[in-house]
């Protein structure tokens, strides 16, 4: 159930519109990043943590670190321009065969469903969490409707995302040498034809990227406090 986790964080946050990254707002007086880093820092199963970081956060992230007592991070990984590029820079530091790629962005994620997905991963190589789409989807075109696509087989795709880490090497290497970009890492191996599994998760397990995704996170907080009984 042994694992290492790439954290991407060093994104901009354009679509929260904070002014800076969006993983130093705080929620119940605590970083988003360092809610995220929590969650594996303190799992026993957890062998590590590379975070990648914009190097102007540098700082911010080795302060907030040793403020909050956070004892897995490896290293500090400098990010790229794209999501891909600072996973991949991060992916060549990991020393463990299996690998967690998860968004600095999704505070929220419980550990269940992480050694749900480095099961997964062990058998199968590729396994991601997702949720069932709740909403109708349709393409559109210049603001027309040009499809309904049929709900029944449409996931919301998160992280975590595991593989074994041979496998995503690998993928990574050919999306670059390619000129390929993925929103996810998953997409990286599909496009070498490897099967990915699907390991269902929450629909707690949000990604904050819009101002209102604050307002959500605020309220699952208040929940986890009340299930723990303030602790
Ligand atoms: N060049 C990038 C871009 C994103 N990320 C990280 O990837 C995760 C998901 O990306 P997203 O939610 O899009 O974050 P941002 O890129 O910061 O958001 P925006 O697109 O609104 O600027 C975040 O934890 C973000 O910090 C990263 O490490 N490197
Ligand atoms: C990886 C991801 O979180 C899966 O839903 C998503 O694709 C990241 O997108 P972003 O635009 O880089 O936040």
């Amino acid at each position: 159930m042994e694992y290492q986790v790439v954290i991407p964080a060093a994104g901009q946050g354009k679509r929260m519109k904070a002014g800076k990254n969006k993983l130093l707002l705080e929620l119940n007086s605590c970083p988003v990043i360092i809610h995220t880093l929590r969650v594996f820092d303190h799992d026993p199963y957890c062998k590590g943590i590379y975070l990648a970081i914009h190097p102007g956060d540098r700082e911010a992230f080795q302060r907030l670190i040793k403020r909050f007592n956070i004892q897995k991070v490896v290293k500090l990984v400098e990010g790229g321009e794209e999501r891909q590029h600072s996973v991949y820079n991060a992916l060549l530091e990991v020393s463990h065969e299996i690998v967690l790629v998860h968004d600095g962005a999704r505070p929220f994620i419980k550990s269940t469903t992480i050694h749900h997905l480095v099961e997964e991963a062990k058998s199968s190589g590729a396994a991601i969490a997702a949720v069932p789409v709740k909403d109708t989807i349709k393409k559109v075109i210049d603001g027309a409707v040009e499809q309904t696509i049929e709900r029944s087989s449409l996931w919301m795709v998160q992280t975590p995302q595991a593989f074994r880490v041979s496998l995503l090497r690998r993928a990574h290497s050919e999306a670059a040498e390619g000129g390929f970009l993925g929103t996810d890492d998953a997409s990286l191996v599909e496009r070498m034809n490897f099967g990915v599994s699907v390991v269902e998760s929450d629909y707690d397990n949000i990604k904050l990227t819009t101002p209102e995704d604050l307002y959500f996170a605020e309220a699952i907080v208040k929940k986890q406090e009340e299930m723990s009984g303030g602790n």
